[in-house]
């Protein structure tokens, strides 16, 4: 394990964003049983190497203490002397800048993208056609036709997490783990929250849509 030296000011800016995101989420109960984390990327990136700010493990993510985040490496362990253990599923963020470059990536469990996850889990995509919020993914052909990968969701991370690179779109920017929840990214938080709103509100629209026609 090696340390690097962030500088403060770039720790701090990246802190106080990614508090920010947190609390936003908090509000809207996307952390239910201290579930889902965060993180936001800091300084330059190459596959190989790259760090990133993430949520403390097992924590009420409904609070705000000055132990909420630490910083890790691009293998996930921390870059810096630190009591704090990063996220359980720290690696599969590691997977995601790895493969995509992106600047932040966020995972919420919520009841739609459950109840989604779960109906599409054997066939390994949601589809989705025609609905103006893939819009929010930077795809403006009408009528847009896009799936979404759905993983299993195995008790061991890394084994979630080497399955990440043989199902990411690039174009998508998200990926569901069956009966657990998403995984957001984007080049920015501001974009990896608009990115993780569309898709709950797909999410949303998918469950009411099965409701109404089912009725
Ligand atoms: C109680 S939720 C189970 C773990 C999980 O899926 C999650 O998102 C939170 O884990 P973390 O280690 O990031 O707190
Ligand atoms: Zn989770």
């Amino acid at each position: 394990m090696s340390f690097v030296t962030i500088p403060l000011e770039q720790k701090q800016a990246v802190l106080q964003e990614l508090g920010g995101i947190k609390e936003q989420f908090a509000a809207r109960h996307w952390f239910p049983g201290t579930s889902g984390n965060l993180s936001l990327r800091v300084g330059d990136y190459t596959p190989d190497n790259f760090h990133f700010a993430i949520t403390a493990s097992g924590k009420d993510k409904s609070v705000s203490t000055p132990s909420d985040f630490l910083f890790v490496d691009q293998e996930g362990h921390p870059c810096e002397a630190t009591g704090l253990k990063p996220s359980a599923e720290t690696l599969i963020h590691c997977e995601i800048y790895r493969e995509t470059g992106c600047g932040a990536v966020f995972h919420v469990h919520t009841v739609f993208n459950n109840l989604v996850s779960e109906y599409f889990g054997e066939k390994g995509a949601v589809p989705i056609q025609g609905l103006e919020l893939i819009k929010a993914f930077n795809i403006w052909e009408e009528n847009a036709a896009i799936t979404i990968p759905v993983l299993p969701n195995y008790a061991e991370i890394p084994r979630i997490a080497e399955l990440v690179s043989g199902v990411l779109n690039p174009a998508i920017p998200g990926i569901l783990l069956r009966g657990h929840g998403i995984y957001a990214w984007g080049k920015n938080a501001f974009e990896a929250k608009r990115h993780l709103e569309a898709f709950e509100f797909i999410f949303e629209y998918i469950y009411r849509d099965l409701l109404l026609r089912k009725s």
